[in-house]
């Protein structure tokens, strides 16, 4: 079996990789960091390291790499002929190699290629793969999307494991936690008699990524962001302050009684839930930069993203929101120069009206929101000072 996975970066290598290759595919990494690709393709292997007592190694082989910026044909053959394509580039990649996957999936028409294909976006967003088939579609033609209906899947899918930025002599070498969740939306495949072990098939995924973003992730960016504010460079350092812990458990509080309306998990078993996540952030073992679990701030802020999101939902049904709404207030001081969007968000702050700014990156309508996370904002900033 031959798997194509875009994005040899952290996640990709030190859980997607791991996957994939205990599933007995051969990996064709594509990505653009010619470092980590050339390495790829030199030495057919890596170490994954976890993340805990005992330092377990788990060797990941039949790995080669692409760079699709020099070797953009070579993808695409790879697309032919493949079982499987993945990705993990960040959502706002997905656009950028959406062509290739569309001349991937013409080659496979015009060679009669009728295996179905799954093509699988495991990025921290809802609706990754049916947002990643839209962009691919813009590329095809009309018989090039009659064969794409029929026979290419996008399954929506939920990836979870905490892998930090990476600082090691070998550019391969990967440490990540122990604890490892991939889901994948059953109803959405087309290749039916690939199941990997170890991945969950559901039939509806949307309650495991609601559950997923809106409790590991608006819980990390919660930490992440209440622990710039007070002065933190690190997860690690930033929840062992009492108000960032306080902070967290009552994010996870407003988006756990949402969940529980909406979705009806039990409440015992989304406490266990949440208290497993705490403990992962407070793994011992890993140093993860606020700087990483903050970047991209305003993708953050997005309408459909971990706080806008959930506190929309819970205003609609007359719930608590505050904790989530103060952390939102603090995400707008993130100002870190290393990470673009921070920058950009610092610009438009000073050159537009904060309620303008608040409309434009949020996407809200809703007035009495706009005035909600406009004040909440003007209190950190003042607070802040
Ligand atoms: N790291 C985690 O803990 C984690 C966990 C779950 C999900 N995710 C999600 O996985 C995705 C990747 O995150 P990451 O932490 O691995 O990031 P990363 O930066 O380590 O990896 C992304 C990789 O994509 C590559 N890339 C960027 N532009 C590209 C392009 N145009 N073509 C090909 N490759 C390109 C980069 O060179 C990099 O190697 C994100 O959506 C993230 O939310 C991350
Ligand atoms: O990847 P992002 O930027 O969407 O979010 C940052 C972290 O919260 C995230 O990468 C987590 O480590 C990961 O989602 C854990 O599964």
């Amino acid at each position: 079996m031959q798997a194509v996975h875009f994005g040899a970066g952290n996640i990709g290598r030190g859980f997607i990789g791991e996957t994939l290759a205990s599933n007995g595919f051969e990996i064709h990494f594509v990505d653009v960091n010619s470092t980590i690709i050339d390495a790829l393709d030199q030495r057919h292997e890596y170490d994954i390291e976890l993340a805990a007592e005992g330092h377990k190694k788990i060797h990941v082989a039949n790995v080669d790499g692409i760079n699709n910026k020099d070797n953009p044909d070579k993808v695409v053959a790879a697309i032919e002929n493949t079982d499987m394509v993945t990705t993990a580039i960040g959502p706002k990649i997905l656009p950028f190699i959406a062509d290739l996957i569309a001349k991937g999936i013409s080659a496979r028409l015009a060679n009669n290629n009728t295996q179905p294909l799954d093509v699988i976006a495991c990025e921290n967003m809802i609706g990754g793969s049916q947002f990643l088939k839209g962009e691919v579609y813009k590329h095809l033609n009309d018989a090039d999307k009659q064969f794409a209906d029929e026979y290419i899947g996008f399954p929506n899918a939920a990836v979870d494991r905490i892998v930090p930025i990476q600082h090691h002599e070998d550019p391969l070498a990967v440490s990540v936690e122990p604890f490892k969740e991939w889901v994948i939306d059953e109803s959405q495949m087309k290749r039916h008699d690939i199941k990997l072990d170890s991945v969950v098939y559901v039939p509806d995924l949307e309650p495991y990524i609601e559950r997923k973003l809106f409790s590991v992730n608006s819980g990390h960016a919660t930490v992440a962001y209440t622990g710039e504010y007070l002065g933190y460079k690190t997860i690690g350092d930033a929840i062992k302050d009492e108000k960032v812990l306080k902070q967290l458990k009552g994010a996870l509080s407003e988006t756990g009684d949402l969940l529980i309306h909406k979705w009806h998990f039990k409440p015992d078993e989304l406490k266990a839930y949440q208290e497993k996540i705490i403990s992962r952030f407070q793994n011992p073992y890993i140093s993860d930069d606020i700087l990483r679990v903050g970047r991209t701030p305003i993708r953050k802020l997005g309408y459909d993203e971990r706080f806008i999101r959930p506190i929309r939902e819970l205003k609609d049904r007359n719930l608590d929101y505050s904790v989530l709404l103060d952390t939102v207030g603090m995400i707008f001081t993130f100002d870190e120069p290393k990470d673009s969007e921070s920058v950009e968000l610092q610009k438009l702050l000073k050159e537009k009206p904060l309620v303008d700014v608040v409309k434009q990156v949020t996407g809200l309508k809703d007035q009495g929101l706009i005035d909600e996370v406009v004040a909440s904002v003007e209190n950190k900033i003042k607070t802040q000072a």
